[in-house]
């Protein structure tokens, strides 16, 4: 039975949803860096909110683990890149809480431009200082938003619900998108000069880092009001409290902070000011929906395998993961065996999908194709990590499709070229079972086994002999024997499945006799 960790304080639905499944679960938060290192070994599963920084030392010593689940949307504190290298899964619920966040977002743009958190405490102070505040309609002003992704566009909806007039800075905004969304797409210190209010909805990135700086502070109206309910490090927080102090900004209101949490910091205290501590998901609502969404996507994959708003790897659906878990196996395999029979440096990998199988996600059988293939060279790599390690060492990698498939239903061909020629094994699902049915040019009809021997030689009589009575001696007992050759007298394969491994000694043995081009032992 797989096991879970939640180590971040989530709602209980989450648990109940792994109970019901079947998964044992944990609940332990409050957890330092060295405690989650020492219980990570037990687990397979990881569930966190932000607390929780799973970062290379922990996905290290996490031997089992298989999934790490955000219940969320930013997995700024999850190494994601020593998760892919270790082959576990990193999935986030990208929708769960964006409602929820996008009203945070409106709250703190009516909260900065009433001034609402401190009326309310003056007033409760026995103050009543009405003649202090003088706040800023929202109705007719135009609402900058840096970011219309989700939350973006949730919270551009609402502006306009209040009669705000929108304009949106993000690279990726499509114009048909801008005007479906009912805003204006415009360059970013455009924005920065026409806002009224500016609020924030990108994730964290180099090219969003400090994204509100001095300069483009100095670029807008004086009396703008700035939101950030996305992540600390967008605005420059000095250059705010500057523009804050000189009352250039007539408020802001951060949720979010560069050091979290933010238990002092220079903005407190400064009149305008409004701080939250990273409530923008907290609502009862949106913390069910991310917990639940959360479990079920943990469960769907330790379970059936199927992965769903994974950030690193393609998605299965729970539907489909069983139709694709056979050519999956099968393109795992034809890598292996192209890994361990092709030793040049690899070009180009290119897989053809042929019949039936071209009608399914072939996402996943790439990505196994190619950790089987990288296996040989580096055995740490996985299908997660593989397509990844492709791109990084420049191996072009290629896909096509075609619904006709000459003799079987459905097959896969691996085609790989190195500086010196292409190499092709051509592999067939029959009766559920993986089927070898071309091997470097060869038609063949072969089973995979654990240990095999591939030997090519010139088609000649006695061979298979002579073959027969090397394994004899070495005592490598033969399960089965396929061949093939290219045509009568010319070269011919044959693939030896073997009780054991065959090794190097024998092999060499085998390369002595006339003929023989090459032999080498397979491990599946
Ligand atoms: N305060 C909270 O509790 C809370 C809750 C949920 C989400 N968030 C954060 O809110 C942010 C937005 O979440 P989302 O679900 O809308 O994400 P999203 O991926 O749907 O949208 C992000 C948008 O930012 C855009 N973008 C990327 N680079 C950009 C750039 N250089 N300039 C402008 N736009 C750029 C993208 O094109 C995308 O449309 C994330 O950082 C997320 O972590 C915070
Ligand atoms: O878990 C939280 O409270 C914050 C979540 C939020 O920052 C997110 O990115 O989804």
């Amino acid at each position: 039975m797989p096991k879970v960790l939640i180590s971040d304080k989530m709602s209980n639905a989450a648990t109940e949803v792994f109970r019901n499944r079947g998964i044992e679960v944990d609940v332990i938060t409050g957890l330092s860096k060295e405690e989650i290192i020492n219980i990570i070994p037990n687990y397979d599963g990881l569930a966190v909110r932000s607390s929780t920084r799973p970062d290379g030392e922990i996905i290290a010593a996490a031997a089992k683990l298989k999934v790490i689940g955000r219940a969320g949307i930013g997995v700024d504190n999850i190494d994601i890149k020593a998760a892919t290298d270790r082959g576990v899964v990193v999935m986030n619920t990208p929708f769960g809480n964006a409602i929820t966040t996008a009203e945070h977002a409106i709250a703190m743009l009516f909260s900065a431009a009433r001034q609402v958190p401190s009326a309310s405490v003056r007033t409760q102070n026995g103050e009543w200082p009405k003649s202090d505040y003088k706040g800023m309609e929202l109705f007719n002003k135009t609402l900058g938003i840096i970011g219309c992704g989700n939350i973006g566009a949730l919270v551009a909806e609402r502006a306009l619900g209040l009669k705000m007039k929108v304009i949106a800075f993000d690279p990726y905004l499509t114009p048909e998108r801008a005007v479906k969304l009912g805003v204006e797409k415009v360059e970013l210190d455009d924005l920065f000069k026409r806002a009224d209010a500016i609020t924030l909805h990108t994730p964290l990135v180099e090219g969003t880092k400090n994204i509100v700086n001095r300069e483009r502070l100095a670029m807008t109206k004086k009396g703008v009001i700035v939101v950030n309910c996305a992540r600390g490090g967008l605005v420059d927080e000095y250059a705010l409290k500057d523009a804050l102090d000189a009352g250039h900004v007539r408020a802001a209101a951060l949720d979010v902070f560069a050091v979290e949490p933010a238990k002092s910091h220079p903005l407190f205290g400064t009149p305008n000011f409004i701080a939250t501590p990273h409530l923008g998901a907290s609502t009862i609502e949106a913390q069910e929906n991310v917990a639940v969404q959360v479990a079920e996507q943990m469960a769907d994959y330790l379970l059936t395998g199927a992965i769903s708003n994974a950030l690193n790897t393609p998605s299965i659906s729970a539907e489909e993961a069983p139709r694709l878990k056979p050519f999956v196996d099968l393109a795992d395999k034809l890598g292996r065996m192209m890994g361990q029979l092709v030793h040049d440096p690899i070009k180009t990998v290119e897989l053809t999908y042929k019949g039936a199988v071209s009608q399914l996600n072939t996402n996943p059988m790439s990505a196994a194709a190619l950790s089987g293939l990288l296996k040989a060279a580096m055995p740490e790599v996985n299908m997660v990590s593989a397509p990844v390690i492709a791109k990084e060492r420049g191996i072009e990698v290629k896909e096509s499709y075609t619904t006709e498939a000459e003799r079987a239903e459905s097959l896969i061909r691996l085609m790989v070229e190195t500086s010196e020629r292409k190499f092709a094994i051509v592999g067939t699902i029959y009766r559920g079972e993986p089927r070898i049915v071309r091997l470097f040019g060869v038609q063949m009809d072969a089973a995979f086994f654990p240990n095999m021997l591939y030997v090519r030689n010139e088609d000649r009589p006695g061979f298979i002999g002579k073959l027969g009575a090397i394994l004899g001696d070495a005592g490598v007992n033969i399960a089965t024997f396929s061949l093939g050759r290219m045509d009568e007298g010319g070269e011919a394969v044959c693939l030896v499945a073997v009780d054991a491994p065959v090794d190097a000694v024998v092999c060499d043995t085998i390369k002595a006799v006339s003929l023989v081009q090459r032999a080498d032992p397979i491990t599946l």
